[in-house]
C-alpha cells in the first residue's frame, strides 16, 4: 500500500505549563517515507512535542502543518491522515484482537465487509493472523504492542507517531517491532520516533533531533552526529588519574569525560593508534577499545548518560 506524499512541519513550536517552559522552538520537516527520531532523557519534552505534532496538546507557541492543513485548526480532517501509538495501549481488554480493531475501524466510518477486510489485512501485516479471536490478556507485551500498531493503521495514515512504542519489550520484540516500522517507511509514510533506546534510534532512523530541557540541542543522521560529535573509536579507561588522561586527551586534541567509576576517552581520527598506545602505558585497571554510538553523542552533549 502506497500513500500519498504529505510532509509534517512543525515551527517554533513552544509549550508552558504554569509558566515554566517545556518545550521551546523545536522547528523541523518530517517527510514522507522518513523516520525521524526525537531522543532525550526523561523529561525532555518528547511526549509534550509529540502531543503537539498530533493536536492532543496545544502548543503555548508555533503551528505544525500536515501538507496545507494547520494540526490545531483543521484537527478533525489531519486527524483522518495520522496513526498514533502512544505510550499507553488503551485497548479494550474485555474485546479480542479483533473485536478492537473492528471497533476502531467504525471510528473512521469503515463497517460491515470493509472492515473486516482491512482489519485482516493489518492483522496479516503485523503477524497477529492466528491471534483475532485471542483476548487481549492472553497476549504479551509485544503482541499487544503489534495490535496498537495495526490500530494506528487503520486509516492508511500518511504519517505515523510512535511515543516510545517498544519500552519494556524483550530483545526479540522489539527487533520484530523494528522491521514493522521500517516497513512504514517502504509504504511512504513518515514515521516520528520517540525512544530511550539508543540502539533503536541508530538502527531505525534517518534523522535526529536530540532534545534536552525542551529545546533542540542538535540534530543530524546518526552516522553524522556520530563522526561529528565523537568520532569513530573511544575508549573506557579505569584506574588512571583524571589529570593524566586530561594532559593526554588535550594533546591528542581530543575529549574525554568521567563516565560511572571509569572515563570515556575518544581517539583522533588521524592517528588513533598513537592515542590508544598512550593510554594503555599508563596501565590502567581496565581498558576498552570500541566503535563510538549515540550514548557517547549524548554523554558528550549533555553530560547525561542514557544507558
Ligand atoms: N500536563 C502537564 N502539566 C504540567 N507539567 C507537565 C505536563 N505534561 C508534562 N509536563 C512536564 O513537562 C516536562 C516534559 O515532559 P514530557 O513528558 O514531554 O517529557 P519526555 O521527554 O517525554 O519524558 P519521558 O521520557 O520521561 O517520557 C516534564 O518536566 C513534565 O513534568
Amino acid at each position: 500500500m502506497k500513500v500519498k506524499s504529505m510532509a509534517l512541519v512543525a515551527r517554533d513550536l513552544c509549550k508552558f505549563y504554569r509558566e515554566l517552559p517545556v518545550v521551546q522552538n523545536v522547528s523541523f520537516t518530517l517527510n514522507p517515507q522518513e523516520i525521524l527520531g526525537l531522543l532525550g532523557p526523561n523529561g525532555a519534552g518528547k511526549t509534550t512535542t509529540v502531543g503537539m505534532l498530533y493536536g492532543a496538546v496545544i502548543p503555548s507557541g508555533g503551528f505544525v502543518q500536515l501538507g496545507s492543513w494547520n494540526v490545531h485548526r483543521q484537527g478533525r480532517q489531519v486527524r483522518t491522515h495520522m496513526g498514533i501509538v502512544t505510550q499507553d495501549d488503551n485497548l479494550d481488554p474485555e474485546f479480542t484482537v479483533f473485536q478492537n480493531l473492528i471497533h476502531f475501524a467504525h471510528h473512521y466510518r469503515l463497517v460491515g465487509k470493509a472492515a473486516k477486510h482491512r482489519v485482516g489485512e493489518l492483522l496479516e501485516r503485523v503477524g497477529l493472523e492466528n491471534y483475532a479471536k485471542h483476548h487481549l490478556d492472553e497476549l504479551s507485551g509485544g503482541l499487544k504492542r503489534r495490535v496498537v500498531l495495526a490500530r494506528a493503521l487503520i486509516n492508511h495514515p500518511q504519517v505515523v507517531f510512535l511515543d516510545e512504542p517498544t519500552t519494556g519489550l524483550d530483545p526479540d520484540a522489539r527487533q520484530d517491532f523494528w522491521k514493522l516500522v521500517s516497513q512504514l517507511k517502504q509504504d511512504g509514510c513518515g514515521v516520528l520516533l520517540t525512544t530511550h533506546y539508543m540502539d533503536e534510534a541508530q538502527r531505525l532512523c534517518d534523522r535526529l533531533l536530540l532534545l534536552q530541557q525542551g529545546q533542540v540541542i542538535d540534530q543530524g543522521s546518526p552516522i553524522e552526529l556520530i563522526d561529528r560529535i565523537v568520532g569513530q573509536e573511544i575508549v573506557e579507561i579505569a584506574g588512571v588519574a583524571e589529570s593524566i588522561l586530561q594532559q593526554l586527551a588535550m594533546s591528542a586534541g581530543t575529549w574525554y569525560r568521567p563516565f560511572g567509576n571509569s572515563y570515556l576517552v575518544t581517539l583522533p581520527a588521524n592517528n588513533p593508534n598513537l592515542l590508544w598506545e598512550q593510554l594503555v602505558a599508563t596501565q590502567p585497571i581496565s581498558l576498552t577499545r570500541r566503535r563510538t554510538n549515540l550514548e557517547d553523542v549524548f554523554l558528550r552533549l549533555t553530560g547525561i548518560s542514557l544507558r
